[in-house]
């Protein structure tokens, strides 16, 4: 079966300066492969271009080809507005780390939910039940009151799981996740990256994950990318890129982040 997302020479340039190099890396359904990398790296940066999200002032080159299913694949990188918002959502489902500004504060938890599901043509009769499933599958129960609240009454962590649950609610084939679960306490996250993993398994399904932790990467990704510079240094199955790290720069992440043993690795 043919890759979910296919970069081929990512290239992204804000005000003139290159911040992402020649980026190559596919994305097979069924995993959740990570893009990790200190602070700066481009991690960011990539999964914007890929949802065509850029800021003002950056510009991306190279390929980004998402396989739509039903052996259609469409080329994002330069894809029209229009043509972009309609892939966000079925296809494409986006959340990232300032969880709060995906939201807005003067609509309620459910009325954002109804009116993504809306946009995309889900016949109302459906809308509560899938706008609910989405919210359990954040690991957020579905109950009245989380349903009838404003952002301003979510604390962070239900907040960025509610950006989870709009990104995924309309089932894309690739969510991209950055930063999503770093806001959450250690059961919680555990939780919603448990429910990650069997929900990309189960639907052939492909996540990327942007991340700064490892333990988070040896524990739920299935391979890994390790960025430096915009350029990725090191990529593989995300175990054996822990335990046998071949670049310098990934030997020295995997120590700095603490893992020390091989069951902090393992599954
Ligand atoms: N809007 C912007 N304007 C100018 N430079 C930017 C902008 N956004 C990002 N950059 C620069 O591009 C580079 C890559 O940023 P990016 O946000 O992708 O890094 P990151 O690896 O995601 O970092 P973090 O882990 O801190 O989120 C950095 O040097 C950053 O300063």
């Amino acid at each position: 079966m043919s890759d979910v997302l296919t970069l081929s020479g990512l290239t992204i340039d804000v005000a003139g300066r290159r911040v992402v190099d020649g980026l190559d890396l596919a994305l097979a359904p069924g995993e959740i492969t990570a893009l990790a990398g200190r602070s700066g790296s481009g991690k960011s940066l990539t999964a914007r271009a890929v949802a065509g999200l850029l800021p003002d002032g950056a510009a991306a080159s190279g390929e980004a080809r998402l396989d739509c299913g039903h052996g259609q694949a469409v080329e994002l990188l330069g894809l029209p507005r229009h043509r972009l918002r309609r892939l966000r959502g079925p296809a494409l489902g986006y959340a990232f780390q300032e969880s709060r500004a995906a939201l807005n504060p003067t609509v309620t938890v459910g009325g954002h939910l109804l009116e993504t599901l809306k946009a995309h043509g889900i016949p109302r009769a459906h809308r509560r039940e899938r706008g609910t499933a989405a919210l359990r599958q954040a690991g957020l129960a579905g109950s009245e009151r989380l349903w009838a609240a404003y952002p301003s009454e979510l604390s962070g962590g239900q907040a960025q799981r509610v950006a989870l649950a709009l990104a995924c609610v309309l089932d894309p084939r690739l969510l991209i996740a950055d930063e999503v679960t770093s806001a959450l306490d250690p059961v919680t996250q555990a939780g919603v990256l448990d429910i990650l993993r069997a929900w990309a398994r189960a639907g052939r399904r492909a996540v990327l994950l942007i991340t700064h932790d490892l333990a988070v990467t040896g524990r739920w990704a299935d391979r890994l990318a390790v960025l430096d510079g915009g350029r990725i240094v090191e990529s593989g199955p995300s175990v054996e890129v822990l335990l046998r790290p071949r670049h310098p720069f990934t030997a020295d992440l995997v120590r700095a982040s603490g893992l020390s043993s091989d069951s902090e690795v393992h599954r």
